[in-house]
This record gives structure tokens, C-alpha cells and sequence, in this order.
């Protein structure tokens, strides 16, 4: 699971539906894996008398039969009936797979309405009845309930209050105790707790496979015809697997067990009082308070109401990168729709989502003394965040997860297909020659007793009683080696899969390649017929533009000012000197007034700005956490970051005018040490502040902040909010947007005429050695208030930008890439690399660690016309390192006068673009070809 929308099934609307007219049966969609047919079952003592009967008249070989057919034994026992009536309920699920569940009913003396919230909304309350049972069942630990208004069985998992309509209602209408009770009813403990079988089940499971019973049938008959060795060797064997299966089953549930089970105690509000209690008795609509070290996982799933978090969703995941959390607005809260969508895959939802599991690396309770004021009763002097609980148990996206394993996809590898058929035709072949030596048996005059010995004989020497005996054992065997390898494995099946793996896919930046990239240097754009290259030049503006040099450490980007005096009309030295002219800290200009080579306040280059602000960078504990690549781009600023103001006085008093962030050359002293130092009191200063953020999205490819200038003079914050009153010619009234993403996406977001001439040029070369590119951009925004500026949408902000630079990073190889390569080239499995980052930096990577032959020819397509959109769109196929090569487009081979070797040898590389074309426009033999 990569990104956040990797994370759980969507879930589709209209989730159940009546399968026909007669109220017999229903269908419920539960998410895009499972799909359950289901119908009501009654049983009648006559049935249950006739099936006994059965069992006992055949010598249990009925029994047998129902055990390994339900659907049998449904019919023995059961009769159709309405959803109504029925006391079993038939679920048959899309793999076929069919169980014969029992219908509860517990009282429960609440409204309608409350568990089926939905079904009320659009009907007359006088329908919401109280209800004093209540019908359900269970199916992999969901549960469904019979809504006598639908006469249906509605899943609980999608449960959404209709009082979570906004923050201040959920905090003032809060559930009393019988309502907390009725709600325990419904959703149980809020606990993922997986129920054990006991060891004596296990063991009978094990006894009456049918693979069990034929081999002990087979013992019998071995040592009824004297076998005796070889029937106690086939015995050995059947027992030391089934216990080795029993002992594998046993381990690996409580391997389950531990990674599921987790309870701890939280200060919960009960009857407007907050309470310690076990998270287990959380329900939905629960509000719980977040406090800073009390709290390291979240017991359930919550949204997050008053304050702040930086969480480690890896557990869910994969991705250790630490994830905010921000309190639900209003309008979110009021469209909470687990039906529709799934939290975990909504980048918007997931923002005010805390999941269950999750680890919680930092608290802020929020502007207390706002909150205390408008909720007194509630926040008092409650010190950490209150969230809202919205799922528990089972019904959690980590419950989800569990039960994924606990009930992964049914194989349907031709492998086991081709198995079972083999033992079919056997069975059918030593059939017939039970029919042929009967015959000549009974023709012979042989007694009744060795015939019917020596025809069963015949077919289990035609089938292998012993087989899955042995193939357990092998598996058992197979799974000790792998777990001392550290591979845990909790469905033996899937070890013979993994030995049937014929293509690996690998994503590159962490796998392939080391999760940090090292900025190899920076590159930003000059005016075209300026003498010097000034990083410190205030805009690209629309003049044209080239590429400065590289520039590979700050320190020749910028140097620290070195406060002289006269600096006023002191000539400019050339780069990169330049920063003596500085007066004091922050005052540069220019000699010459048509051409100021700096902006006087505000001495940083905007490509640095863009590199100290534009990230997810968070500080924790004093240690900077985020983005490897975020985290390299900011140290290679040398810059200070202050994020956490909260042992930061002064600086949490103004809060920096709105801003969540800020960052400062390292020569400027922290806010706190400027107000409190003398010898800096008269002095301006400048740091940057990110006002608003938009995270980096990986389907979008890039990031954006919105930034303002904030400038510290003696003790006064001086930003937007102080602009209109203040007579300070060195304000800065503006916002400045920073934009980093991949150079792909920037066509679509800049000024094209921004960008210098050798644009794809200068990306070409970098990307063709290796290098990841990110480019920078920017945009100054019309004066607005901070609130407008925070209601900004990301479209708005994200458009008509001009193109800063690029930022160049390393791409180095792990050192077990290149062994495991090769090790995979040799079992001749195919390796496939499938990356966001740009193809040419792609396939360069993949001919240094030899996923490629560095002698392959290499093809790419190009869409000479059309877009990935249009049906009509035309796709050329090119030589990377010679566009004159292409591919045939109907044959897909090199084109022109081609060596043999060449011939023989060449790959192909798709990009997003031409890959989406293909999906919906191409035709099957194309795909066929290319694939
Ligand atoms: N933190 C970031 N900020 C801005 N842009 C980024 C960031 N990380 C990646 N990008 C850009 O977005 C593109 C897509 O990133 P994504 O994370 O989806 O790919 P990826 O998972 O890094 O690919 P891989 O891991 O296979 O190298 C990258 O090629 C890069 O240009």
C-alpha cells in the first residue's frame, strides 16, 4: 500500500439491495472485494429430527457429507422464508463459498432511528418506532442488523449520527446511559479481538478434512490386506502433518492476536464529566481528550475536533513520513459518508482522520483559551486535543486490515485448478478399474471380502492418499526456513505461490534507490541579458530568461551579511561577493537604481525561499521530521525552522500573525532573542512564515505553500495584518505562493514564457544521467486579508505561476540493489520498475542496477499528436539515446536498417500518458505487443 490512497476499499453507494421482489433475499455489497448474496433460512424440528436421523442411519458418513457441503446440510435442516421470519441466514459470498449463520436477538427498547439512521431521514418520524429486539448476524466479524423499515439487514460499519451535523452540536449533545449502553449493544467492545477457535475444534477441523478421513480409510484397508508398514508409515505421516498444520494454525493466530489486540485508558467525557476509562468501552459518538504522553496509539478511528497532531499512519500504510492532522470543519463533518468514501483513501478526508493503530507523535490542544471560552463545560482546563470517535472494533480501518488476513482472497491459481483436476482423472481412471477387476473378480469366483479389498485398493493406489499429507509438510518446512529469514507467513497456500512468481515490481525511490536523495545542486532562472548571475534578483518576470550555473552549496548562493558602513552607492562586486553591500542585517542595494540587483529588506534568493518553505517538514522534540526529500532540499538551505511555538514565548504570543511555520537564515536570531536582546532591538529583521500549506499529492506530483515575509523591528511583529496602520516603507502587504513538483507538471501551471528557452533541454540532461528533478515556481498573490488567504482554494493558488528553477537530486543506488538484481535475472523472473518519477530518470536507474542491459536500446513514446484523451492521438515509440530509431507501430519492432542484435535486444518503457491511451483506446493486439 503506497500513498494514503492505497489504504482500504472504496466503498460504493447503495450498498444493499433487494435481490428480488419476494423478501427472500438480498444482496449487500460490502466493499470492492466482497459481495454477499444473502437469503433467510427457518428450521422446523421435523428437519432437524429428519438430519439427525441421517447422521445416524449412514454411520456419520451424512454428517460428513453436510460438513463438507453447507449447502447440503442447509437444505436438510432449513427452509426458504422471508428476511423477516428467519432464524438462519444463508450467505453465499462471490467466490461461491457459502455459510449457514444464525440470526440473534437481543432486546434492545431504543428508537429506530438510532442504529439505522439513514432510513430516517427522509421518512415520517412517526415511523421511527422503538424497536424492542434486535435481529442480527455476524459475518467476518461484521455485523448486520434487520431494519424492520426496509425489511432488509444493514451492515453497522457505515454508522454516521445525524447529530454530527457540526463540532458545536456534537459537543453539546452528548449521549446519556442508555444510549452509551444501547450503542455497546450495537458495536460491541471496541476491541479487534479475534475469536480462537478452541484447540479441540482445531483438531477435529483437522481429523475431518476429507483428505484426513480418505487416508485413515486407506490405513484401514492397508492393514486389513496386511499392509502393516506401509500403512504405519502412511500414518507417521498423516499425523506429524496434521500436527505440524495444528501447531502453524495455532502459532499464527496468536501472531494475529497480539498484532490486533491493543487497549489502553483514555479520559473520556460520560454525562458532561471526563472520566478515565479502558478504551474498550468506547462507542461511537464518544468524545475523547488526546492528551501529550498519556496517549502513544489511537484505540479506534476518530475525527479530530479541537487541535493538532502529527501522526505515523506507517502501520497502515507503509510510509513512515509523519502525517497533520486538523480539526474537522463543520461542513466536512456534516458530509461523513463511509458509505461513499472510505476516510483512509480521501487525501481531504484522511486530513482530520485519526486511525486506529496509529501512532501519535505530537498533541496540541489548539487555542485553549478561545476554545474554553465557547465550550466552557467541556474544554475547562483540559490540556490536550478532543476528538470524536467514529468507529470501533472491527469496524476500524485497522480491523479492516486484520480481516483481510484473517480471510484473504480464495487461490485461484491454475496451479491448485490443475491439481484437483489430476486427482479427478485418477480418481475417475482407478474408478473404472474398480468396475473392470470387479467384474473379473466376481467372474473368477473370489470371496466378497478380498474383492471389495482388492478393487479400493486399486484407487487409492491411483490416488495419493499421502499427497496433501506431504505437501503440508513440505510447506511447514518451507515456512520455518522463511520465518528464520524473517518472512512471516500466515496462509501456507501462498508459500507455492511465492514459488510460482514470474514478474516482480519494484517502485524506485526507497526500494530501488536511497529513500534521501542528496541535492546535487540548484540551478535558477537569470534575466537573459543580465552581466551576472543574481540569485537575489527579485522575480523571473516576463523578460526572458536563461539558466544561471549550478550552484552546489548554499554558501555560494548566499553569504552571510557582514554589516559594513557606507554601503549606500558602494559599487556591486561581481558574484559572489556581492553580500558585503549589505548594511547591518538586512538593508542591500544597488548603485545603479534601474537595475536594483537586490530588494532591500528582503536580501534571500527566491529559489531559496522556495526550498526553505515549501515542504512538510515538522519539528518533534527539537528533530526535524518529514519527506527524505523535503528533509535534504531544507538542510541544503542550512536554514532554522521553527514549528512548534509552543516553548517559544514570544513567538506564541503573535503566533507569527497566522503562520504555522517559519523559517530563517541561520544568521537571523529567533524571534524570542531579538525581543529579549539589546544589542538586535533596534534592528529589522526578516523571516519566512507558511501561512497556508497545500501537502504534496503524488496523482498531482507536486506542493505548494503560501508564504508571508515577516519582519521584526525592537519588539513589534510587523506582517499583513499591520500593513494598512504602519507607515514602515519595508512592508511586505503581499503573500508569495512557492510551488515544487515534477518539471512534467509545471507546463501546465506556469507562465510558459517564464521558462528559459533550453527548458526541456536542461531536464533532458539531467534526467537522462540519473538525476530526480523537481522544479520551483512561484507567484506573488493580490493583497488579501489572512483570512481570504486561508480559504484559498488550490486551484487558485496552483495556477499562472512564474518558473523559479530547478532543484537537481543524486539518485543512489541501495547496496542490495544490485545483488537482488541479479539474483532475479538469474531465476529468470522479470523485473518491471513502475515509478512516478520521470522516465528518463527512470531509465537510467534501471540500467545502473541492471534491471536493463546498459547495451539494451531503450523505447519511449512520445504523442506526436493528439492527447492521452483523445482516441485519434498518435503515439511514436523512440530510441532514448537516438530519436531517428523508432518502433514499427504495427509490429513494434526497430525500424530501418537494424542489426540482428539490435533487434533482439531492446525494451520498452511507458509513461502515464501513453499507458492511459492505451487502457482506453488501444486495441487488444496493440496492448498484447506491447506488454
Ligand atoms: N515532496 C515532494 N514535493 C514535490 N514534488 C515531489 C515530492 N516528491 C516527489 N515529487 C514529484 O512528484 C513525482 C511523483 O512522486 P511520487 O511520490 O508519486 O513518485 P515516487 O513514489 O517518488 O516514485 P518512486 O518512489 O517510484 O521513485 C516525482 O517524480 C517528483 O517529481
Amino acid at each position: 500500500m503506497t500513498s494514503r490512497a492505497g489504504i482500504g476499499p472504496r466503498r460504493q453507494p447503495q450498498q444493499f439491495m433487494r435481490l428480488s421482489d419476494n423478501l427472500y433475499e438480498q444482496e449487500v455489497i460490502v466493499d470492492d472485494d466482497l459481495t454477499l448474496y444473502t437469503s433467510g433460512r427457518k428450521s422446523t424440528g421435523l428437519r432437524s429430527a429428519i438430519y439427525i436421523i441421517l447422521c445416524v442411519i449412514t454411520g456419520g458418513i451424512y454428517y460428513l457429507i453436510c460438513r463438507w457441503n453447507t449447502a447440503i446440510e442447509m437444505k436438510t435442516k432449513t427452509f426458504p422464508c422471508s428476511l423477516a421470519d428467519a432464524d438462519y441466514i444463508c450467505i453465499k459470498n462471490q467466490w461461491g463459498e457459502i455459510s449457514l449463520n444464525r440470526i440473534t436477538k437481543i432486546d434492545f427498547g431504543m428508537k429506530a432511528s438510532m442504529i439505522f439512521p439513514r432510513s430516517f431521514t427522509e421518512v415520517d418520524a412517526s415511523q421511527d418506532i422503538i424497536l424492542d429486539h434486535l435481529r442480527f448476524y455476524d459475518y467476518r466479524y461484521f455485523k448486520f442488523f434487520f431494519n424492520p423499515n426496509t425489511e432488509m439487514f444493514e451492515p453497522n460499519y457505515a454508522w454516521v449520527d445525524s447529530n454530527w451535523t457540526s463540532v458545536s452540536r456534537v459537543f453539546l449533545e452528548q449521549d446519556d446511559d442508555q444510549e452509551i449502553h444501547s450503542k455497546r449493544s450495537i458495536f460491541g467492545k471496541n476491541q479487534v479481538e479475534i475469536q480462537e477457535k478452541s484447540n479441540f475444534r482445531l483438531l477435529v477441523d483437522e481429523v475431518l478434512h476429507p483428505f484426513f478421513v480418505f487416508q485413515i480409510a486407506s490405513i484401514i484397508l492397508w492393514s486389513l490386506d496386511d499392509y502393516y508398514y506401509y500403512a504405519g508409515a502412511i500414518l507417521f505421516i498423516s499425523v506429524t502433518s496434521s500436527i505440524a498444520t495444528f501447531l502453524e494454525t495455532k502459532r499464527n493466530i496468536n501472531r494475529m492476536k497480539d498484532l490486533s489486540r491493543f487497549s489502553c485508558h483514555v479520559r473520556l467525557l460520560r454525562n458532561g464529566v471526563w472520566v478515565y476509562m479502558n478504551s474498550e468501552e468506547m462507542v461511537p459518538g464518544d468524545l475523547f481528550e488526546i492528551e501529550s504522553g498519556s496517549l502513544n496509539l489511537f484505540p479506534c478511528d476518530a475525527v479530530l475536533l479541537t487541535g493538532d497532531c502529527i501522526v505515523n499512519e506507517s502501520m497502515l500504510t507503509g510510509e513512515s513520513l509523519p502525517v497533520s492532522k486538523s480539526p474537522i470543519p463543520d461542513q466536512e463533518l456534516a458530509s461523513l459518508d463511509f458509505e461513499a468514501e472510505e476516510p483512509a483513501s480521501s487525501p481531504h478526508m484522511s486530513k482530520y482522520f485519526l486511525f486506529s493503530g496509529t501512532k501519535i507523535i505530537r498533541i496540541r490542544p489548539g487555542n485553549q483559551a478561545e476554545l474554553s471560552k465557547k465550550y466552557p463545560s467541556i474544554i475547562g482546563s483540559r490540556k490536550g486535543a478532543i476528538a470524536l470517535v467514529v468507529r470501533t472494533g472491527f469496524n476500524t480501518t485497522k480491523g479492516s486490515l486484520i480481516r483481510s488476513m484473517l480471510f484473504p482472497r480464495p487461490n485461484t491459481f491454475k496451479f491448485y485448478r490443475d491439481a484437483f483436476r489430476f486427482i479427478g482423472v485418477l480418481a475417475v481412471i482407478s474408478g473404472l478399474g474398480f468396475l473392470g477387476s470387479l467384474y473379473n473378480f466376481i467372474k473368477l469366483g473370489i470371496n466378497w471380502e478380498t474383492i471389495i479389498i482388492r478393487a479400493l485398493d486399486l484407487i487409492t493406489i491411483a490416488v495419493p492418499p499421502a499427497l496433501p499429507a506431504t505437501m503440508a509438510i513440505g510447506t511447514s518446512f518451507a515456512i520455518s526456513r522463511l520465518r528464520k529469514s524473517g518472512i512471516f507467513c500466515t496462509s501456507p497456500p501462498r508459500v507455492n505461490i511465492g514459488g510460482k512468481i514470474n514478474i516482480m515490481c519494484f517502485d524506485k525511490t526507497g526500494t530501488l534507490t536511497e529513500e534521501g536523495l542528496d541535492v546535487l545542486g540548484v540551478r535558477f532562472t537569470v534575466p537573459n541579458e543580465s552581466r551576472f548571475e543574481n540569485p537575489y534578483h527579485e522575480i523571473p518576470s516576463l523578460q526572458p530568461v536563461r539558466f544561471s550555473r549550478m550552484y552546489r552549496t548554499i554558501e555560494t548562493l548566499m553569504t552571510k551579511p557582514v554589516p559594513i558602513s557606507g554601503a549606500l552607492g558602494s559599487t556591486v562586486p561581481e558574484y559572489p561577493s556581492f553580500g558585503p553591500t549589505m548594511s547591518g542585517v538586512s538593508i542591500m542595494h544597488s548603485n545603479d537604481p534601474n537595475n536594483p540587483v537586490v530588494e532591500p529588506d528582503f536580501p534571500y534568493p527566491l529559489i531559496i525561499c522556495a526550498m526553505a518553505t515549501c515542504h512538510s517538514i515538522k519539528v518533534v522534540g527539537g528533530d526535524l521530521m518529514g519527506d527524505p526529500l523535503d528533509l535534504k532540499m531544507f538542510q541544503f538551505t542550512n536554514w532554522n525552522i521553527e514549528e512548534d511555538f509552543s516553548s517559544n514565548v514570544a513567538a506564541k504570543k503573535t503566533v507569527r500573525n497566522g503562520a504555522t511555520l517559519t523559517v530563517r537564515p541561520p544568521w537571523v536570531p529567533a524571534y524570542d532573542t531579538v525581543t529579549s536582546s539589546k544589542n538586535f532591538g533596534t534592528e529589522t529583521f526578516t523571516e519566512l512564515g507558511v501561512v497556508k500549506s497545500f501537502e504534496f499529492v503524488s496523482n498531482l506530483r507536486r506542493q505548494s505553500v503560501v508564504v508571508q515575509r515577516f519582519k521584526y523591528s525592537g519588539s513589534t511583529a510587523v506582517g499583513n495584518s499591520f500593513t494598512e496602520s504602519s507607515s514602515d516603507p519595508g512592508i511586505y502587504p503581499e503573500y508569495e505562493v512557492f510551488v515544487k513538483g515534477a518539471p512534467e507538471v509545471m507546463q501546465s501551471i506556469c507562465d510558459i514564457s517564464t521558462f528559459p528557452k533550453d527548458y526541456n533541454e536542461q531536464l533532458r540532461y539531467y534526467t537522462h544521467h540519473g538525476y530526480r528533478v523537481i522544479a520551483v515556481a512561484y507567484k506573488k498573490l493580490e493583497s488579501m486579508s489572512l483570512a481570504s488567504v486561508q480559504k484559498l482554494k488550490r486551484q487558485s493558488v496552483e495556477t499562472g505561476l512564474l518558473f523559479l528553477g530547478f532543484i537537481i537530486f543524486e539518485n543512489k543506488l541501495k547496496p542490495g540493489t544490485f545483488p537482488v538484481i541479479k539474483t532475479l535475472n538469474k531465476a529468470a523472473i522479470r523485473q518491471v520498475m513502475c515509478t512516478g518519477d520521470n522516465v528518463l530518470t527512470s531509465i537510467s536507474v534501471s540500467r545502473e542496477c541492471g534491471l536493463v542491459k546498459k547495451s539494451s536500446r531503450i523505447f519511449i513514446p512520445r504523442f506526436e499528436s493528439g492527447q492521452s484523451h483523445e482516441e485519434d492521438a498518435r503515439i511514436v515509440w523512440e530510441d532514448v539515446d537516438d530519436s531517428n530509431l523508432k518502433l514499427d507501430p504495427v509490429t513494434f519492432k526497430p525500424n530501418g536498417d537494424v542489426s540482428p542484435e539490435r533487434l533482439a535486444d531492446y525494451q520498452m518503457a511507458i509513461t502515464g500518458d501513453a499507458f492511459q491511451w492505451m487502457l482506453e483506446f488501444a486495441s487488444d493486439e496493440i496492448f498484447e505487443k506491447v506488454f
